[in-house]
């Protein structure tokens, strides 16, 4: 298998303070790969890293072997690489299909006169169906973005980012500030992309238990530190995860 997303001694500072230390991370394709540890571990740091959001004080990023380390985030975007923001891309003011669609049509860089109508894009609308579909969102398609629910909304985001039909998805805790409801449908959505199984998934999540069944792999930071790496059954055995985890040091009950 080809390592298709790597970091090489990644590091960030922010003053005095190394939020991501000398981190060594690697992702193979089509793997589904979560990014676990406590607050402050230095996660999100990591995926804005990847992105292309924030640039390190040293170290390296590659994608398929090349280094992308001070590429923008929109030529990560191109190359494939797409990471889910919180609705930052997404219009309040019209439907979740016409949301989708837009992107969806952007992608396929589809130009046309704005008095044709749109259904005459039938390759358009049907990927945008079928992402909608994916996301469990059908049913809400008619709605405005802006009346969704907290999860409907995170389910928009991950369809937003599928839209861009990038080979790498990086998903920042998905079911963050979720109600318990809400939690195991955003999980059957995560399901489903995995099952297409086209797709690398790199997932930050801060609930371990949520994501074991999910994950490939897991990599565990801890301090802005790597501190292991292994199939879930690994780390749920690995002592030194336990101890930083588990261990008192762990709120899991934070969302
Ligand atoms: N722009 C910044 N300037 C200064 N410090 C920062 C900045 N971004 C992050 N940090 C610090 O870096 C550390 C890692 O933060 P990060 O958000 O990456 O952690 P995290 O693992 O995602 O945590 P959480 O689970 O709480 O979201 C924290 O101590 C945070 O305060």
């Amino acid at each position: 298998m080809e390592p298709i997303l790597q970091t090489k001694n990644l590091t960030i500072q922010f003053g005095g303070h190394i939020a991501v230390n000398n981190v060594d991370f690697t992702v193979y394709e089509k793997q589904f790969k979560s990014i676990i540890g406590p607050n402050g571990a230095g996660k999100t740091t990591l995926f804005n890293l990847l992105g292309g959001q924030l640039k390190p004080t040293s170290g390296k990023i590659y994608f398929r072997n090349e280094d992308i380390t001070s590429l923008s985030s929109v030529k990560r975007t191109r190359k494939g690489i797409g990471r889910s923001f919180q609705m930052t891309n997404v219009f309040p003011n019209i439907t979740v299909f016409e949301n989708v669609r837009l992107a969806v049509q952007s992608r396929k860089n589809i130009r046309y006169p704005f008095y044709k109508h749109f259904s005459k894009y039938t390759e358009v609308n049907e990927r945008t169906s079928e992402i909608l579909e994916l996301v469990l969102l059908q049913d809400k398609q008619f709605s405005l973005a802006k009346q969704l629910s907290h999860g409907e909304q995170r389910k928009l985001e991950i369809a937003m980012l599928l839209a861009l039909e990038t080979e790498v998805l990086l998903l920042d805790e998905p079911t963050a500030g979720m109600s318990l409801e809400e939690v195991p449908t955003i999980l059957d959505v995560i399901q489903n992309v995995k099952k297409e199984g086209n797709r690398t998934i790199v997932l930050i999540e801060h609930k371990m238990d949520l994501i074991m069944n999910l994950s490939d792999a897991v990599t565990v930071l801890y301090n802005g530190q790597f501190l292991a790496d292994g199939t879930p059954e690994e780390i749920m055995e690995n002592e030194t995860v336990q101890n930083a985890y588990l261990g008192g040091l762990y709120d899991g009950s934070r969302s």
